[in-house]
């Protein structure tokens, strides 16, 4: 479980100090899902994601992850449905992962560790004009979580793959487009898990509706190799650090329930 790595997470270069306080403090992610706790929810409705991969702009390293961002100014590639009760629009997706296959990802199913994560960002566009609006707000914004697993080379995965030494350093930007999130979904994405929750990079707004697949998507060792590749650092800095372990410690449930859209 994540608590045995905790003995040799010291080592681990910690993304950033944990601030004392956080806004609230009661709806904090990334948590562990229990599924024997999670309780199944029928009124949940179909996930309609419509993403148009013309929307796709660049990749940016910004010293956490690297982001892949896409024009948020229109309704051109939104999320709705689930748990949401309004139209949500994709601004950038980025991962989390570790400096080995054993751990990386920032949640867990029963104590499970995954390789590595992967966040579809959205903010609420029928109630707010931008992000920085939305990311305040408690229905601000949607974040679907995928998990990754180490087994064959994932195809979609590869083009974004190959764009990385390009962003190697903190800070730097390259033009990337044409690329079509949906194929970085698991093939059912009517099984999640939802609850309220936060972001896990400062601000750690507490705006997050998270919908977590509970089917992993599958990459190659190799594809991972590659995001450890990147570096915290920028091209300036003296020493170089590598990009591994960009995740945040698991935070209290404090009451919370955890629903799921399947029995
Ligand atoms: N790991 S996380 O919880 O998914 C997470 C954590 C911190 C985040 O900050 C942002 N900012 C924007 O996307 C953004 C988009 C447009 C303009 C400005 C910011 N997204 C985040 C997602
Ligand atoms: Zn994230």
């Amino acid at each position: 479980s994540r608590f045995v790595q905790s003995k040799n997470l010291t080592s681990v270069h910690p993304m950033w100090q944990e601030p004392l306080e956080v806004p609230g403090g009661d709806r904090q992610s990334p948590i562990d899902i229990s599924v024997r706790k999670s309780v199944f929810d029928p009124n949940l409705k179909p996930l309609v994601t419509q993403y148009d991969p013309r929307t796709c702009q660049q990749i940016w390293n910004n010293g956490y992850s690297f982001l892949v961002e896409y024009d948020d100014t229109t309704d051109k590639s939104t999320l709705r449905g689930g748990p949401l009760e309004d139209q949500f629009r994709l601004c950038q997706f980025h991962f989390h992962w570790g400096e080995n296959n054993t751990w990386g990802s920032e949640h867990t199913v029963d104590r499970n560790l995954y390789p590595a994560e992967l966040h579809l960002v959205h903010w609420n566009a029928d109630k707010y004009a931008l992000f920085e609006e939305a990311v305040m707000e408690e229905n601000g914004l949607a974040v679907i979580g995928v998990f990754l697993k180490v087994g064959k080379t994932h195809e979609g995965l590869q083009k974004l793959v190959d764009a990385l030494p390009a962003v190697r350093h903190k800070g730097s930007v390259v033009e990337f487009t044409k690329f079509d999130p949906s194929c970085l979904l698991p093939e059912s994405i009517n099984e999640y898990w939802t609850y309220a929750g936060s972001l896990t990079t400062p601000p750690l707004t507490e705006a997050v509706t998270w919908i977590i697949m509970k089917q992993p998507i599958e990459v190659s060792h190799n594809q991972l190799a590659v995001f450890r590749s990147l570096l915290f650092t920028s091209a300036e800095e003296e020493v170089q650090k590598s990009m591994v372990n960009n995740f945040r410690f698991q935070q209290p449930l404090k009451g919370r329930t955890v629903r799921s859209s399947f029995t």
